[in-house]
């Protein structure tokens, strides 16, 4: 019988009016993949951004839906530096969410700082990592997590994949690093696209005015190919956009009322 190819489902676009009152929804929305997941499997895998992300989950702290025992946590992208270091995200996620929350520190993935010298080892050493979660590899090529969350820079950029980049083509290596990451730091180890678009849901978080050009072009000119508009969760995976009235100021894309 000849396979049949389905096209991505088409992204769904929620706007918010207040920044509380997304990071409330976001927080609803994650709990129930979380329970979706945990019913079928026994557990949750998710991966952070950085950047403005962490303070996005803030809705998660003391809220008694979350299973925090259950969550496998791996991060989208990594600056290549100490855990310590203020520019490091999980430094980021560990001062806002992780410290405020019973997460067992196991269950965080962070990449092996013992290996910053060598770029090529700190990112096979990461995607080892994601083998063993996922003990997967060689069979269905690649992880599917029930969970990727997202954030997209000023420039278009999501995870530590750049406009014109030539990650942006990188189609088997599961974790890639980069030397030349036009924002600092440059060292970065990334989740290429392969990873973020066989994930179960991928959902973006960006507000502000400073998103409002990016946000319209990632949505309304999905053609131009920026790094955000490559995010096309393969059938039957979904692509949600978390965004403010204040972002989505010139979004044409049509925008869906928040709902469960
Ligand atoms: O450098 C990065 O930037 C992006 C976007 O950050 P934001 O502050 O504009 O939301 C982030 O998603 C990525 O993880 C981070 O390394």
């Amino acid at each position: 019988m000849a396979a049949v190819h389905h096209s991505p489902n088409p992204p769904i676009v929620y706007s918010f009016p207040f920044v509380d009152k997304l990071v409330a929804s976001l927080a609803e929305f994650i709990i129930k993949a979380q329970r979706e997941s945990i019913d079928k499997k026994g557990k949750f895998t998710i991966a952070l951004s950085g950047g403005s992300l962490p303070n996005a989950l803030k809705g998660l702290i003391g809220n008694p839906g979350v299973k925090w025992d259950k969550w496998q946590v791996f991060y989208v992208d990594e600056r290549v530096v100490p855990l310590d270091n203020p520019d490091s995200n999980h430094l980021a996620f560990t001062e806002i969410l992780f410290s405020k929350v019973p997460i067992p520190t196991s269950h965080i993935h962070t990449l092996d700082p013992s290996l910053l010298d060598d770029l090529e080892e700190l990112s096979d050493a990461y995607e080892k990592e994601l083998i063993k979660e996922f003990a997967q590899k060689d069979s269905a090529r690649f992880p599917v997590f029930d969970l990727i969350l997202l954030g997209m820079g000023p420039d278009g950029h999501t995870a530590s994949l750049f406009p014109g980049h030539e990650l942006l083509a990188e189609d088997d290596r599961w974790v890639a690093y980069l030397e030349d990451s036009p924002k600092p730091p440059a060292k970065r180890i990334t989740f290429t696209y392969p990873v973020i678009n066989h994930a179960a849901r991928v959902a973006f978080f960006a507000v502000g005015e400073g998103k409002v050009e990016m946000l319209s072009s990632v949505l309304d000119k999905p053609e131009e190919g920026l790094p955000s508009s490559r995010v096309k969760p393969v059938y039957p995976g979904h692509l949600y956009w978390f965004v403010d009235d204040q972002a989505a100021a010139k979004l044409e894309y049509p925008k869906t009322a928040f709902k469960l």
